[in-house]
């Protein structure tokens, strides 16, 4: 025991050792078998990972989700590790979750509770709170059973015949609706506000560039190191909720253009909570140009990459020009790197996509980015005066450079 009166950090508060589970039902090629990125969810919610447990099922048990010789083996690493929760990889349903816990003697949630928890633990600014009550609210909607046996065991309720109290549950449904609409209404009132600040700003004209990317992939280290600004960055799930503006000032155009920084990605982000933040991945629609930032350390990044596009699709971002950043460059070994700072690669409709490799974390590539940038603009002429710009070979004169601006690709092939 140190603890100490005069102690001015705060007691560690005990971090929940947690049993990670994942079901493999074999119809999913991208299943992945390693659980890390429910440990990184784990941890980004405060818990510590202490064991993983893996099944494979051709379907999942109505009860209890795996099955009940799985949840006798979850039990007993609860029991040796001393657990305080157990997390399951996929979505279980409120009737499988109380069964589980009854089971298992210990609270079991999902992706989306963890999710869920910390988007809560995370939101900053009004919008992004009122966004994760909602979510949370249709949530808690959908588990109003579950909560009301939880209270009844709580209380030592048993013997309360007739289940608990299905009227209460009628009542507590009708308050939970209520605080729906209004924070509903609320909402779009800042949403309103919120836009026409936005067309404010697309009336000055100003050339719109959004980070967007999977979670953890570093978009929040590269906006800090393109603009020098500090913005939480750090090695958790959903560090960034709100999204962050600042000015970028690109010497080779001679101009700045706006650059935005937003909540990551995540595959099967719970369909509320993409509801509730599609507000916010809107303003990342709206941009003129999105730089994709991929993490490039990552072995599954074809998946996340892949992730990111079907969000992308889904809030009509689809067609906006990108950039691929492939971050964390540093972290390869010499052979895996690319030769080059940068390439193209075609993609879906032959549109194409400059690659750029670069390391937030030690500056390699941005100045090839921050030119790539200007390319961007160029192709789409929108945004600052031409003549502004400096030659991309340094040996033109500005006249050849307007000249050579339509169709963009031809002057990027040159590059
Ligand atoms: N080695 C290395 N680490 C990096 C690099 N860029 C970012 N990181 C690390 O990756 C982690 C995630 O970085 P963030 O910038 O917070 O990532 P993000 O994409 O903003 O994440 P969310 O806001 O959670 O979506 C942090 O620990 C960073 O230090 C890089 O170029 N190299
Ligand atoms: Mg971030």
């Amino acid at each position: 025991m140190s603890s100490s009166t005069n102690s001015v950090a705060t007691p560690p508060s005990e971090a929940a050792r947690a049993i990670l589970v994942g079901v493999d039902f074999g119809r999913d090629a991208s299943f992945d078998a390693t659980l890390d990125e429910l440990a990184l969810l784990a941890e980004s919610a405060g818990d510590t990972p202490v064991a993983r447990v893996i099944a494979r099922r051709k379907a999942p048990d109505a009860a209890l989700f795996v099955g009940s010789g799985k949840a006798d083996e979850i039990k007993l690493l609860v029991q040796a590790h001393e657990a305080h929760t157990v997390l399951f990889d996929q979505a279980i349903s409120p009737a499988q979750q109380r069964n589980l816990e009854r089971v298992l003697g210990v609270p079991v949630a999902d992706r989306t509770a963890l999710i869920l928890e910390i988007f809560a633990a995370r939101a900053q600014s009004f919008e992004g709170k009122l966004q994760v009550e909602l979510a949370r609210l249709q949530y808690l909607a959908t588990r109003l059973v579950r909560r009301w046996s939880h209270l009844e065991r709580q209380s030592g309720g048993i013997g309360m015949r007739g289940g608990p109290g299905e009227a209460q549950i009628e009542l507590d449904r009708r308050m939970i609706d209520d605080r729906i609409k209004a924070t509903k209404e609320r909402l779009k009132k800042v949403q309103r506000q919120r836009s026409t600040q936005q067309r404010a700003r697309q009336r000055n004209g100003v050339f719109r560039v959004s980070l967007v990317g999977y979670t953890n992939a570093g978009k929040s280290t590269l906006f800090n190191s393109l603009v020098k600004a500090r913005t939480y960055a750090a090695d958790k799930l959903f560090a960034t909720l709100d999204t962050t503006t600042r000015s970028l000032y690109l010497e080779q155009a001679g101009a700045s253009v706006s650059l935005s920084d937003t909540v990551g990605f995540i595959r099967d982000l719970p369909h509320k909570l993409v509801e509730a933040f599609r507000a916010t991945l809107q303003e990342a629609a709206d941009a003129d140009l999105l730089l994709h930032v991929i993490d490039a350390a990552s072995p599954v990044l074809d998946e996340q990459l892949a992730e990111v596009e079907k969000v992308l699709a889904e809030i009509g971002a689809a067609d906006i020009p990108q950039i691929l950043v492939y971050n964390k460059q540093d972290m390869l070994e010499e052979s895996q790197r690319p030769r080059a700072p940068q390439d193209w690669i075609e993609r879906d409709g032959g549109v194409r996509t400059p690659r750029v490799f670069v390391s937030a974390l030690d500056g390699t590539g941005l100045d090839v980015l921050r030119a790539q940038i200007v390319e961007a603009m160029r192709g789409q002429n929108v945004g600052l005066n031409l003549h502004d710009l400096a030659p991309t070979d340094g040996a033109e004169d500005p006249e050849d450079a307007a000249a050579d601006l339509a169709p963009s690709t031809e002057q990027q092939a040159r590059a």
